[in-house]
Formats: structure tokens, C-alpha cells, sequence
């Protein structure tokens, strides 16, 4: 709680006109979650335009009103330039900027995000400390969980769950930063003592105009963390040719990772199987072997990155080595779904062109006999990577079976004829409903063969045009292994 007075404090540049000086009890940006004491902040969003509920917001108790222009209310409104950089300002003061009271490490990138920051919270774990996580599938304080829209929340949610973080007594916090979260803001005013990149590759080219702006856009987070020498690291993939660019935007130390290139820390003597991966991790002249469950070579690199940001936040090789091995996976990613069959099925959350092709290569490493991929592509999201997916998965798998992938508002016949023509070769089949696209993997399957079921990983969902309905590939694929197993 705060007085509004006080709560304007930050906004040096602004002219506040108002004698009032109400109690404020929230800050918020939704209407419809305003309470008695709330001050309301008007945002112009991509769908609608927040001035438009200044009034619901007044009829619901609002006490004042941030918004771009002066509005019809009794009630007072504060008048910026900019809505949402002055809710990020706002909100780091109301909270009392709980980022500067804990070890923050944020990841970007394109893939690996979650994986990345499920790798740390252990990490941290195993060192004593504890943690806070926020990503795509929860927020998480200690071992409670709380859902989340987004992979990286707007300020004011984002501000809040840290100080709950900082109320808990949370040490250090783990989040995935994602590049509209960068491009729209929502991190301004976070404290990052470490940001991590994991990897650039196509995605979200319907969002950010071109490669070049999706990379300028991971790269905010790497400015972000100031100009100043402050022991502030950044901690950059050395294989990826983007870490150069990122390198050129921050002033913190770099500390780089990696495989092929030059390093500070690295990975040699890696050998793999179907069981897990073994690895000689290097870092300033010192040196363990790492047994771990996690297979592919992009988890060495998703585990270099986390050993990386670890390393620099103090933990020893030996405790980093200690907590890496012990990790048995992270939902929905390369997960195996086990109901007594005698053949493998996995679900992963490859959703991207870059990441399906890691999957599948990983999986022809070790396949023995063929492959089947049941793959779709999501609705109102990058339409490039349609075609792009659609080659790979028939280049890869023995059987490619396209289906849906939360069409939302698009019909789903169409986005999987955009995948469609981009096959050149191999064979494909096109199942629209998920569920019988699975049944018909699991069906078909022999013993040995493996199915890759690809995108939706974690996802307990479909979004479909008009209604979300309870989807699990995980579920759907155990239940048609038993139905199969028990009509033999
Ligand atoms: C394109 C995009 O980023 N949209 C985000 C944006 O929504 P929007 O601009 O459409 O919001 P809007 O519906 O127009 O509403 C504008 C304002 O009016 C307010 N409003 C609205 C209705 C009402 O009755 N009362 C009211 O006050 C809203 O609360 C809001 O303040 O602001 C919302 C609140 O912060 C976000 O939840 C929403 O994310 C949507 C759900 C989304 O799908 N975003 C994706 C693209 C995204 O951000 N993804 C990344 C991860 C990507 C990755 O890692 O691969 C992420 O960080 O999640
Ligand atoms: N380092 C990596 N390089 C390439 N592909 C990866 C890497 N790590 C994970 N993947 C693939 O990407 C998928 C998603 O991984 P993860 O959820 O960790 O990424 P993310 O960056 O959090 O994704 P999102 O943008 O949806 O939040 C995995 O299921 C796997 O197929
Ligand atoms: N963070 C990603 C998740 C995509 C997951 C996939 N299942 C889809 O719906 O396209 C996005 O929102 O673009
Ligand atoms: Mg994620």
C-alpha cells in the first residue's frame, strides 16, 4: 500500500495535475481486475484499447487513472507520454524494485528457454539456495506453482511475483525473457545480474519484421543490464554466430559457451545414446565428467548454458555436476510416454524449425528401425516455418503425419496444406484431428519403431476457432497404446 502521491513519485518528466491523494492498494492494466484502491492503467493493445474501460475501471473502484490523453472519469488521471514504460516505473516502486534484493538470471533465445531455467532452478537448488522460476509453464516460489499467460508476464505481474519471490525469501530467480516481452517492455526496470542467450533461429517473423529485428529485440536484454561495470555477465553461446552482435550491445563481462568454437566454458569427449549423455565439461582450467539423463546435442548446449550462468553465480563444478546428473527431464520435453508397449514414443515441444530438426536428428541417431513424426504447425503464429517443418519432419521420419497444432483462429485444413507445400520428398500423411493423428502413429507402430510426437509438449490443451478443450498428448498417446495392447 502506498499513497498515489508517492506512487507518482518516479514519474520525474510528467505533469501531474491532481490535489488527490488516495490510499493505493493495487496497481493494475485489466478493467475487469480492478478492485476498490486500484489505479488503473490505460494500455493500447494489439486488440483493443485500455482507455475505453477507464470508465468500468471508475465503476469498479479505480482511485486514479495512468492513461495517453485526459478521459471522462471523476476520478484523477495522470496524464503520460508513454502508458507502458510509466507501469513498468510505477510498478517497480510499488514494489519496492525486488529485483535489486535477488540473484536474477534471465535466458533468451530461441530454444531452451524453459529447459534452461529448469536446469538452474536445480542448479540453485543443489546449492542451497532457494529459488524462483518464471516461464512458459508456470511461475514457481519454492515448490508452489502459479499459472501465467504468458511465457514472460507484463510488468505489473512480472514486479508483483517478485516480490512475493522477495517475501518468500527467495535467493535466486530463473526467468525465461522472450523477445516480445523485450520488444513490448514488460522487463524494463528488472535487475538481471546474469542474462543468458541460448540461440537464434527463425520464429515469429509474423511478429518481429525480419530476423535482423527479432535478433535486435533478444538483444534489448543484454543492453538492459546497463552501462556500467557493475558485475553484471553475459553469457553468450560461442556456436551461435548472433552472440557476436550481442556481445557489441552490452557492457557487461562476457562469458562465453560452447562445443565447436573457443570457449571459457566447453564441452569435449561427448558420447550419447538412447539413455543419456556423457560429457567432459572444461571451465577456467578445471574439469568434470557429466553422466546426465538428458539426451541430444542440444541439451549439452542447453546444459553448458546453465552450468555457465551457474559458474558465474558462484556455484561450484562439482555441485553444478552433482545437480545436472540427477535431472531426469523436463515436462514435455523429449519426454517418453511408457504404457507397456514394446515400441518408443516421445513428446516433445519442438514447435520450431530448428528444434524439430534437433529432435529428429538426435532421434536418428539411435532409431533402429523407423520413424514416425506426428507433427502440426500453431494458428496465428509464423506462417514461415509452416513449409519449413513440413520438409523436415519427411525428411527425417520413415512416416510424417500432419495434424493441428492450436489453429485458434485459422482453419486448420489450411495451415496444414501451407506445410504440405513445402515436402519435396518422403512420405506424409494428413490426419486433421490430433487424437486420430496419434492413434494412427501408435497403430502403425512396430516393435523398435519410434514416434515423435512434435509442438505441444507440456500443453494440456487444443485452441481450437471458438473453444479451448482438455488436450494432452501425453494422455491421448498412453490411451491409445493401452486400447491397442488390450485389443491384441
Ligand atoms: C501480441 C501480444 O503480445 N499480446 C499481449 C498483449 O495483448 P493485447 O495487446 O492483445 O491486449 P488487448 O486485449 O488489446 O488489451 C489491451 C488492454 O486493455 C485491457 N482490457 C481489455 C479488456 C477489458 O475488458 N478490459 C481491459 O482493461 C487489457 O488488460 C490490456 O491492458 O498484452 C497482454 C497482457 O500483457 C498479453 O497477455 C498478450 O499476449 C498474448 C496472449 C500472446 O499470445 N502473446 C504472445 C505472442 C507472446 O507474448 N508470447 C511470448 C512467448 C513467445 C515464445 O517464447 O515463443 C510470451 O512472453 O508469452
Ligand atoms: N538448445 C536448443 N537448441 C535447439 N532446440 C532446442 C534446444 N533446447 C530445446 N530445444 C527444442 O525446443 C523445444 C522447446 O524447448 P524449450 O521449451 O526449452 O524452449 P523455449 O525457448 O522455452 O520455447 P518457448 O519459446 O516456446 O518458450 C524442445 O522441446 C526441443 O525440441
Ligand atoms: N511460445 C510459443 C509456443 C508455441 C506452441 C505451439 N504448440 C503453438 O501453439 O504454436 C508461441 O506462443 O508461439
Ligand atoms: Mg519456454
Amino acid at each position: 500500500m502506498m499513497k498515489l502521491r508517492e506512487l507518482l513519485q518516479p514519474l520525474r518528466f510528467e505533469k501531474i495535475i491532481t490535489n488527490d491523494n488516495p490510499e493505493v492498494t493495487s496497481l493494475e492494466m485489466d478493467s475487469r481486475q480492478v478492485k476498490e484502491g486500484t489505479v488503473f492503467f490505460c494500455v493500447k493493445g494489439y486488440t483493443v484499447d485500455g482507455h475505453d474501460y477507464a470508465k468500468q475501471a471508475e465503476e469498479r473502484g479505480a482511485v486514479a487513472i495512468i492513461a495517453e490523453r485526459p478521459l471522462p472519469v471523476s476520478i484523477p488521471v495522470i496524464v503520460v507520454s508513454d502508458t507502458k514504460r510509466a507501469m513498468a516505473k510505477l510498478a517497480c516502486h510499488f514494489y519496492q524494485n525486488p529485483t535489486e534484493k535477488m540473484h536474477v538470471i534471465g535466458v533468451t533465445g530461441t530454444n531452451g528457454k524453459t529447459t534452461v531455467t529448469h536446469l538452474l532452478e536445480k542448479i540453485m537448488q543443489g546449492a542451497s539456495k532457494k529459488t524462483g522460476l518464471i516461464g512458459t509453464m508456470y511461475t514457481k516460489i519454492g515448490e508452489e506453482k502459479y499459472e501465467t499467460r504468458n511465457t514472460t508476464p507484463e510488468s505489473l505481474t512480472l514486479q508483483h511475483l517478485f516480490k512475493l519471490m522477495v517475501d518468500a525469501g527467495v535467493e535466486c530467480s530463473m526467468m525465461e525473457v522472450s523477445s516480445h516481452a523485450l520488444h513490448q517492455g514488460r522487463v524494463r526496470g528488472c535487475d538481471f545480474d546474469v542474462a543468458v542467450f541460448t540461440n537464434l533461429t527463425p520464429d515469429h517473423l509474423d511478429y518481429h519484421d525480419s530476423i535482423e529485428a527479432y535478433l535486435y529485440a533478444k538483444g534489448l536484454l543484454f543492453a538492459q543490464m546497463g552501462n556500467t561495470f557493475r558485475d553484471k555477465v553475459a553469457v553468450l553461446n560461442v556456436d551461435d554466430p548472433a552472440s557476436l552482435e550481442l556481445s557489441r550491445m552490452t557492457t557487461a563481462d562476457v562469458v562465453t559457451y560452447g562445443i565447436t568454437g573457443q570457449a571459457d566454458v566447453m564441452a569435449t569427449n561427448i558420447e550419447m545414446n538412447a539413455a543419456g549423455t556423457t560429457f567432459t565439461l572444461s571451465a577456467f582450467g578445471e574439469e568434470v565428467t557429466i553422466s546426465m539423463h538428458l539426451i541430444g546435442m542440444f541439451s549439452v548446449y542447453n546444459a553448458l548454458a546453465a552450468a555457465t550462468a551457474a559458474l558465474v553465480s558462484g556455484v561450484s563444478l562439482e555441485g553444478i555436476k552433482n545437480s545436472l546428473e540427477l535431472v531426469k527431464g523436463v515436462a514435455g520435453r523429449f519426454e517418453t510416454v511408457d504404457s507397456g508397449q514394446n515400441f518408443t514414443v516421445i513428446v516433445d515441444y519442438a514447435h520450431t524449425s530448428d528444434s524439430l530438426e534437433n529432435v529428429l536428428k538426435t532421434i536418428t541417431g539411435f532409431a533402429k528401425k523407423r520413424i514416425f513424426a506426428v507433427v502440426g504447425c500453431g494458428g496465428d503464429r509464423d506462417r514461415t516455418k509452416r513449409p519449413v517443418m513440413a520438409r523436415i519432419a519427411t525428411k527425417y521420419a520413415d512416416l510424417a503425419i500432419f495434424t493441428s497444432d492450436n489453429p485458434r483462429s485459422e482453419d486448420p485444413q489450411q495451415i496444414i496444406k501451407e506445410m504440405v507445400a513445402g515436402v519435396e520428398d518422403g512420405k506424409y500423411e494428413v490426419i486433421v484431428d490430433r487424437e486420430m493423428a496419434i492413434k494412427k502413429a501408435v497403430n502403425n507402430a512396430e516393435s523398435g519403431d519410434i514416434i515423435i510426437i512434435a509442438g505441444k509438449g507440456h500443453e494440456t490443451y487444443q485452441i481450437l476457432n471458438d473453444k479451448t478443450i482438455h488436450f494432452d498428448d501425453r494422455k491421448v498417446a498412453s490411451q491409445a497404446i493401452k486400447e491397442r495392447l488390450t485389443s491384441c
